[in-house]
């Protein structure tokens, strides 16, 4: 008899389990993940832009993923920054190591390389090298200012750090390309927390002098194809996770992989569509909508013989920015959860977890978590 397996997961609250059905992957449907029109929130009448957050809510509350077409960036730009990944990662090692992340970083900036991380407990380690960069004032395309402009306490949670760009100067137009794509994820990031705000029933400017200068990660993933040692291993490219900030927006080639666990406990394949991206809810979403909508689980396996890029981009409010709740998820029946944290802290409490676990074992990992509520800053 097949039976219901125990998935374990990070949380920054420390391991929560979830149960995962016996049947293999398939694929989702419309109504699981469904395609979202985003051309409406572009038009001058908010009567369009309730349509587009009504959708959004309906997926937000089932399975936490979509994806989205008419999202505005160019093609040109992600073709351009997709073979910068490319033509980084297909660089030797050394040049690789010139922006190794765990020897130059002090804020998880940078390059790491195959099989350097575990992000699930319950898979093998993670077979994908990555490259990511966090967010610079200077490079906003919205507002670009000097850091020293930005306000102390927003300052004091910036987390870029140049070595990224000077690492890797010697190939042309990198930082350029990557920017831009960058730049134009986090432009539209900034109009989507105006339809996540509308689709919780606040004013669509809630969150809008939250996100001047927010958690915005961009990434870089590249999946090699699995040896045949990896393959008989059942090697992940990435392990099951939840993301952490408010949403992702994702960027994924032609090549497929990306799976995500359904409400049900069903993993569900999210095949590459043409022209969209996949957004999905973190944990800091979840926790300020009292757990209406869902930060779902997902994971990647490249199973190709071809290699595969994908391009995240996480998306928070300021890290300083102390939110709780929102009122509109809560009512006398329904208390918050959860007590108000900032954006940073809650990254900073999920990185410690993981830190602690991987240097000083179980022991540090099961101390280290508190119980459920997260102290008031
Ligand atoms: O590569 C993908 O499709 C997903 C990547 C991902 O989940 C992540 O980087 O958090
Ligand atoms: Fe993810």
């Amino acid at each position: 008899m097949s039976t219901v397996t125990k998935l374990e997961l990070r949380t920054a609250l420390g391991p929560v389990y979830r149960d995962v059905l016996p049947h293999p992957p398939r694929d989702c449907t419309a109504d699981e993940v469904p395609v979202v029109d985003l051309a409406p929130i572009f038009s001058e009448d908010i009567a369009d832009r309730k349509r587009v957050a009504a959708q959004l809510r309906a997926a937000a509350t089932n399975n936490g993923f979509f994806y989205v077409k008419n999202h505005g960036i160019p093609q040109e730009i992600i073709a351009r920054c997709k073979q910068q990944v490319l033509d980084f990662m297909r660089q030797p090692q050394e040049k690789k190591d010139l922006v190794d992340s765990r020897k130059l970083s002090k804020f998880f900036n940078g390059y790491l390389g195959k099989s350097k991380t575990k992000i699930s407990r319950s898979e093998t380690v993670d077979i994908r090298e990555s490259f990511g960069f966090r967010y610079s004032p200077d490079l906003d395309p919205d507002h670009p200012m000097d850091i020293s402009e930005v306000s102390e306490e927003v300052r004091a949670w910036i987390r870029a750090e140049n070595f990224v760009w000077d690492g890797t100067s010697h190939l042309p137009n990198f930082k350029k390309d990557c920017i831009a794509y960058w730049g134009s994820c986090l432009t539209l990031a900034r109009r989507l927390v105006r339809i996540f705000a509308l689709s919780l029933g606040l004013d669509e400017n809630y969150w809008d002098d939250k996100v001047t200068h927010p958690g915005a990660d961009g990434v870089f993933n590249y999946y090699p194809p699995r040896s045949v040692e990896e393959t008989a291993n059942n090697s992940v490219g990435l392990g099951s996770h939840t993301d952490l900030q408010l949403f992702t927006l994702l960027w994924q080639d032609s090549i497929g992989g990306l799976q995500i666990l359904s409400k049900e406990g069903q993993w569900l394949k999210a095949p590459p569509i043409e022209g969209t991206l996949v957004v999905n809810i973190g944990d800091f979403m979840m926790r300020l909508c009292n757990d209406i909508y869902k930060s779902t689980v997902h994971r990647v396996t490249n199973e190709s013989t071809a290699e595969r890029v994908s391009m995240p981009f996480f998306f928070g409010l300021n890290f300083n920015c102390v939110e709780g709740v929102v009122p509109s998820c809560t009512s006398e029946s329904n208390p918050p959860k959860y007590e108000p944290i900032s954006c940073g802290n809650w990254c900073q409490m999920r990185f410690k977890m993981e830190r602690d676990e991987f240097t000083k074992g179980e022991q540090a990992k099961i101390s280290a978590a508190p119980s459920a509520l997260v102290v008031a800053m």
